[in-house]
């Protein structure tokens, strides 16, 4: 049972970022589970203050001098728990959940409880993802409440709730098997929220969103994680609080020590990007940390993560090192290709829309500018980065095939003859268009040689060729939009 012990008071008042990495280490080598919501209530608090609440004006050069890093007092801290302990134990009546494993009823209770306490306000602002902001603002963003309502099934003892973290979405998981899900919080803008709906239907969706049932399923301690992971150093778009970002970055390696992050391939990239930023002496570089995140995806989710791959290229792109970006990119592409686009996907629609219309075109332009560095130059001579780039874009198409949603339009065309133009023609003829051999294909094999049909692949398995539906029983986006546009009209 977690609870406010005695052993967590001692550590109080915190005064700096090592008295906070001993009270998570304590809370993680301890004899019980960490309390979820002792420690988002702390975090929030110093990310507040760090971020939100300087003590002293940013622009006033004496923070040069003294030290910013708030004094976390006990009562300040004990103050927010009992209000959150009280609000969910006033509000949740367990005598009507007696059985052992949770109930949906009970998940959607729970998810109620948060959900009322919401204001109105509007919730893609930053610094709402702890209880901290929940209990001091009555305001959380969209991870916050998944969160919330994890760290309120933690104090009413329903040990088998826990939090399913997709890459742009959180659920919950619960029961005997820890199979059962349901949604508790609301996904993007303009989206009925789906509360308490089992997550079933959305990934027979097959959309990026729902990671085609490959999400990051959460342990206790993999929720500590998840709330570190979470916190977020920005002051303004152009500055970081150097405290904050210390205080995560020596978070995330305290987690990384233990092995909480082995299947936590985000929170991998959130590290190597705060080494990027400021290297921990005998720690890994970033590289090999963007590459642990790659093999967790493989290993752990049959390789559906994207970001792994993108954490890697835009590092590799920061550091001008443009064909192993570009590598990355067609990876990346690899993996999308085996979803279908639905209009929840847009945070990874923009994306590969980044990579193709603004990086890879500045990648083309830079060379072409640049041409005192041969290594560069090369680039445009180099049948392999064509043949990455046409990887790229294959992906991206075969994404598309099968969706509800067009992905392309017009201005991809542009910038892709843009990009493709560059590379010098005798290039062009030695690529060799063979379909690399990816053992989870999004068609079976028997579809691989199935018959064009107006430049589709479409076959059902016994080798016959099917209407417009592809293999996945899903209204498939046509070559010609305007083609399905005259055949509607006509049945009008
Ligand atoms: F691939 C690079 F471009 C990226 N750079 N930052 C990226 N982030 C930053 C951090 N981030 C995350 N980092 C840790 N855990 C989670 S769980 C989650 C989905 C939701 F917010 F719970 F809904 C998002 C997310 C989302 C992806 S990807």
């Amino acid at each position: 049972m977690a609870g406010f012990k005695d052993r967590d008071k001692r550590h109080f008042p915190l005064t700096d970022t090592s008295s906070v990495v001993k009270l998570f280490e304590d809370q993680l080598k301890g004899s019980n589970e960490p309390n979820l919501a002792l420690l988002s209530i702390t975090l929030g608090c110093i990310e507040n203050a760090l971020t939100l609440n300087r003590s002293v004006p940013s622009t006033d050069d004496s923070t040069l001098l003294r030290p910013i890093f708030p004094v976390v007092d006990l009562d300040t801290v004990e103050a927010l728990y009992t209000k959150f302990e009280t609000l969910v134990k006033g509000s949740v009546d367990l005598t009507k959940y007696p059985e052992e494993y949770s109930s949906r009823d009970l998940v959607k209770r729970i998810s109620d409880v948060i959900w009322s306490s919401l204001s109105r306000s509007f919730k893609d602002k930053a610094h709402l993802q702890s209880l901290y902001s929940f209990l001091t603002g009555n305001k959380l963003d969209c991870f916050g409440v998944a969160f919330g309502v994890v760290a309120a099934a933690q104090l009413l003892g329903r040990n088998d709730i826990h939090l399913a973290l997709s890459e742009d979405h959180a659920w919950v998981v619960f029961g005997e098997d820890g199979t059962d899900t349901a949604e508790v919080t609301w996904h993007g803008k303009g989206n009925e929220d789906k509360r308490g709906q089992s997550i079933a239907l959305s990934v027979a969706e097959k959309s990026w969103l729902y990671l085609n049932g490959q999400p990051v399923i959460c342990n206790r301690l993999m929720e500590v994680a998840a709330m570190v992971s979470a916190a977020n150093p920005s002051i303004s778009m152009t500055m970081d609080s150097i405290e904050m970002g210390a205080l995560q970055q020596e978070l995330l390696w305290l987690l990384y020590d233990e092995s909480h992050l082995s299947k936590y391939p985000m929170a991998l990239g959130n590290l190597g990007d705060l080494e990027e930023i400021s290297p921990t002496p005998g720690r890994p570089p970033p590289l090999s940390l963007f590459q642990e995140a790659i093999s967790s995806s493989v290993k752990n989710y049959a390789n559906h993560h994207v970001y792994p791959y993108t954490y890697m290229g835009g590092y590799l792109y920061r550091k001008r090192r443009y064909k192993e970006a570009i590598k990355c990119w067609a990876e990346a592409s690899n993996v999308i290709r085996k979803f279908n686009y639905t209009r929840e996907d847009e945070e990874i629609y923009k994306e590969f829309l980044e990579i193709a219309n603004e990086l890879i075109p500045n990648i083309v332009k830079a060379v072409t500018l640049n041409t005192l560095d041969h290594e560069q130059l090369n680039l445009l001579y180099d049948p392999v980065v064509y043949g990455d780039i046409l990887r790229f874009y294959d992906g991206i198409c075969e994404w598309e095939e099968g969706s509800s949603t067009p992905v392309l339009h017009v201005g991809w065309a542009q910038h892709l003859t843009f990009s493709l133009n560059k590379f010098d023609p005798r290039t062009r003829a030695k690529i060799d268009v063979g379909k690399d051999e990816d053992e989870e294909d999004k068609k079976s094999d028997d579809e691989e040689d199935g018959e064009e049909v107006d430049g589709k692949k479409v076959v059902d398995n016994k080798g016959g060729v099917q209407d417009s539906e592809n293999g996945k029983g899903k209204a498939a986006v046509q070559k010609d939009p305007l083609k399905v546009v005259v055949e509607e009209m006509k049945e009008v």
